[in-house]
């Protein structure tokens, strides 16, 4: 799929509430230990050629701007903290239409199947300062992510768990995600969020809340049961990315003191922790 389209949009976060879930969100235990760290400002990656029909969605922001880095953009990039957040789940639980209602805070008329990775950025601002909220949709079928699995997990942030709340077996499945994701030495205190998709097929509900809930209290997660289509949910879909980003800026400071070049590409890395006055 995706949008090249270079605008962002930008969101001001309250950044209040701990786990920040609204609604059926259900916040739950909260860590802030994380080594939040290398920011990889050139992707060493391949983006995804796909297309994703998406109708007037496909005005939606997109990282792609900012995920080349030139010379000239790494200025401003350096005043920017970006922040890794990799969106993982079964193939059909909606984690591309959850990305899209986070950075362009709409639902895709249509979508096709992911294919390895696509990115989507959006800015946001956390008590005056402006960080950008990198949110790599992920492939669920195994086809499509295998080559890539690498990519996903190096650096990141925080990972967001997807089920179907329609899908038992897309719950049951998050202990292999989770079992992958641990595999790919994602430190336990990278902070993780489990969301419960398609909430608004009120009918066809199979994972009660009370299962999820103890699942993610399990795993040491704040549980998000949402609905990336219905637009009265858009705030909760925020609220899992924003509540994360709150999360990781009070955790540490990146402070870009590094500029290693190799091969073309730009690295920028973080230096001590500060303490954050972010209420989260
Ligand atoms: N009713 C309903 N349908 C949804 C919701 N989110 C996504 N869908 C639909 O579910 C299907 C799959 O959505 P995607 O976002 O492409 O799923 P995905 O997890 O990215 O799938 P892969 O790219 O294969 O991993 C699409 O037909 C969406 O329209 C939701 O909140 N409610």
């Amino acid at each position: 799929m995706t949008n090249d389209s270079p605008e962002e949009e930008k969101t001001r976060a309250p950044c209040a509430g701990g786990g920040g879930a609204g609604g059926r969100g259900v916040a739950r235990k909260n860590r802030a230990d994380d080594n939040v760290t290398i920011l990889t400002s050139s992707m060493d990656l391949h983006r995804a050629s796909r297309s994703r029909a998406s109708s007037s969605n496909d005005a939606a922001p997109s990282i792609t701007s900012s995920v080349d880095l030139s010379t000239s953009s790494l200025e401003l990039s350096i005043q920017t903290r970006i922040f890794k957040i990799i969106v993982i789940g079964d193939s059909n639980v909606g984690k591309t239409c959850l990305t899209f209602r986070f950075t362009g805070g709409s639902f895709p008329d249509k979508t096709e199947a992911t294919i390895g990775v696509d990115f989507r950025e959006k800015a946001v601002e956390i008590e005056g300062e402006t960080i950008k909220v990198q949110v790599w949709d992920t492939a669920g079928q195994e086809r499509f992510r295998k080559s890539m699995v690498e990519h996903y997990y190096r650096n990141v942030h925080a990972v967001v768990f997807v089920y179907d709340v329609t899908n038992m077996a897309s719950f049951r499945n998050l202990q292999t995600w989770i079992e992958e994701c641990n595999g790919h030495r994602v430190s336990a205190s990278v902070p993780r969020v489990l969301v419960g998709n398609k909430c608004d097929l009120v009918e066809h509900i199979q994972v009660p809340s009370n299962m999820a809930l103890k699942f993610a209290d399990a795993h040491n997660m704040l549980l998000f049961e949402t609905s990336a289509k219905d637009p009265k949910e858009s705030q909760n879909v925020d609220s899992i990315f924003m509540s994360l980003a709150c999360r990781l800026k009070a955790q540490k400071s990146l402070l870009y003191r590094d500029v290693e070049r190799e091969d073309g590409r730009v690295r920028l890395t973080q230096e001590a922790e500060t303490k954050s006055s972010c209420p989260c």
